[in-house]
């Protein structure tokens, strides 16, 4: 089953089409979750304390104590806001709270302990930066140093951008109701999320409103996989082409190009810009270096990844312009978004390409095509990513922390895999050297891009499992456990 994710305005929609049906007790659902949830995490301990807010994520909490309390934990809460104000729902759960003797604190007794904190202070109805008390209560919540369980998504913490509010709660654990939401795994949302819970409160959320955004998974990516047949020749596995490294910047190219040689491809091929560009590749003689002009002469290439050092010379814009009037798949990267950033006629060009365009932009690169900032782009990765697939007819990734893919029909992809280690130089160059392999052996390009980005940053979290990262870990070293783990996962699939 696929896991599908949702924008906040989409979350409340679903509510709203839950009512509509006739489902009323959306909260009580919620906060039964809540409290099952926290009884679990506490494995035995029994001092709990709740944090609730002026709207429903308060609500949610006074609920999960109500449970806790019944259950015979030891439940302080304190309530920030005007109980007058609270929304109905809300105000319900804190008449059924008094109801069984709970009693409300305004602040965090300053002499008491607990096992965990319950995070009810705001969901998805936060709208503003954090200011005056809440503000001082988020900060300090995080200095209590307790495990915290966030209700929803840690308050402060936008759930469609991933962005924080001035502070947010740093969880140990969160449990969003009836979907994930973009701002759990993209920007700073893995930084406080710790890990993540879904409750869909018992709804079918897709079969109520069609989502545009799916969580990559091991399972939905790998299913491209296929084993190879034992009468196999390297012609079957495609060839790859690599155009780049410019003066300098030789090693962008090579390192994209044995990239590609790890993750299958039959051949490949990396015609290197430099003037004293290197005969053959010492360390990797399998890779086959050529001059840019007779990349364009082979006549049985499958896919070109362009941009690998390529720099911006009058040779490489003119070299990028004929990759782009070629039917050829293509993998754009680096210096190839830059130009193309810059060129409105080879951004013409992509548009109506017959064969497949990929691009591969980090923030910054993302906020030149888009003539935007990199904080704008970060304040609204799945737009950004969106808007240039569909401004652009191709296919995206837009790297960094919840990696965004997105198809120029508005579906969007967001990557649970990787980790700070991946944030050093070539990881970008081997992602695209990876893209281009698995398109070289015929897979579908979105099915390529899917799961290179996936691979990527699974082949880096096994190295920082192993104890190798995240600290110092090399694009080399992902390259060759991305090599692995494909053949793991297709030949090994239960491993
Ligand atoms: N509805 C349902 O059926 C279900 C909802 N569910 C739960 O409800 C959550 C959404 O609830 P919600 O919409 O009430 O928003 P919530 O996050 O509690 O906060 C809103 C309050 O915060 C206030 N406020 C905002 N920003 C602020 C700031 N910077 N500083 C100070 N105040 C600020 C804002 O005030 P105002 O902006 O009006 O001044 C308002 O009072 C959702 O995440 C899930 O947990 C589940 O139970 C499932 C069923
Ligand atoms: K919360």
């Amino acid at each position: 089953m696929k896991t599908p994710i949702y924008f906040s305005h989409e979350i409340r929609q679903l509510e709203q089409l839950a009512r509509e049906s006739g489902i009323s007790d959306l909260m009580e659902r919620a906060g039964m979750a809540a409290a099952e949830l926290a009884r679990e995490l506490l494995a035995g301990k029994t001092s709990v304390l709740v944090i609730a807010g002026p709207g429903n994520n308060g609500g949610d909490a006074l609920v999960a104590a109500r449970h806790l309390k019944a259950w015979w934990f030891k439940v302080n809460i304190v309530f920030i806001g005007e109980t007058a104000k609270l929304p109905p729902d809300a105000a319900n759960a804190l008449q059924a709270w008094l109801a069984i003797g709970g009693e409300l604190l305004d602040a965090i007794p300053a002499d008491g302990k607990w096992d965990m904190v319950i995070d009810g202070l705001f969901g998805i109805g936060l709208a503003r930066e954090l200011s005056g008390r809440y503000l001082e209560l988020v900060r300090e919540i995080n200095r209590m140093n307790l495990p915290v369980l966030a209700l929803d998504i840690p308050s402060g913490l936008d759930a469609d951008a991933g962005q924080t509010f001035r502070a947010a709660i740093h969880a140990s654990h969160t449990l969003s109701f009836i979907a994930l939401k973009p701002g759990l795994l993209t920007a700073y949302g893995p930084d406080y999320c710790g890990q993540i819970h879904v409750d869909t409160l018992e709804l079918d959320a897709p079969a109520l409103l069609k989502p545009n955004g799916w969580l990559l998974e091991k399972t939905e990516v790998a299913a491209a996989l296929k084993p190879r047949p034992r009468n196999s020749h390297k012609g079957m596995l495609g060839s790859v082409g690599i155009l780049g490294g410019a003066s300098a910047m030789c090693g962008a190219a090579l390192l994209a190009g044995r990239a590609a040689l790890k993750l299958g491809a039959g051949r490949v091929y990396a015609a290197l810009l430099a003037d004293a560009a290197p005969a053959v590749d010492i360390g990797q003689p399998e890779l086959m270096l050529c001059a840019p002009e007779k990349l364009f002469q082979l006549d049985h290439l499958n896919c070109l990844a362009v941009g690998p050092g390529l720099g911006q010379s009058p040779q490489a814009v003119q070299l990028l312009r004929q990759a782009l009037e070629t039917e050829l798949p293509l993998v754009l990267d680096a210096d190839a978004l830059n130009l193309l950033a810059i060129h409105d006629d080879m951004q013409e060009l992509t548009k109506s390409r017959k064969g497949s365009t990929i691009l591969t932009p980090h923030s910054a690169e993302a906020a030149r095509l888009l003539s935007s900032t990199t904080h704008d782009i970060q304040q609204e990765r799945v737009h950004s990513a969106t808007l240039i697939a569909q401004r652009l007819n191709c296919l995206v990734v837009l790297k960094g922390a919840g990696s965004i893919c997105a198809t120029p029909k508005g579906e969007w992809f967001v990557n649970p895999t990787g980790n700070p280690g991946m944030s050093s130089a070539g990881m970008g160059d081997v992602l695209s050297g990876m893209i281009a392999a698995l398109i070289a052996q015929r897979l579908t390009p979105q099915s390529a891009l899917l799961l290179a980005v996936y691979l990527h940053g699974a082949a880096a979290d096994d190295w920082v499992e192993q104890g190798v990262g995240p600290i110092g870990l090399t694009a080399t070293e992902v390259a060759d456990a991305a090599r692995m783990l494909l053949n793991r996962w297709i030949y090994s699939p239960v491993a």
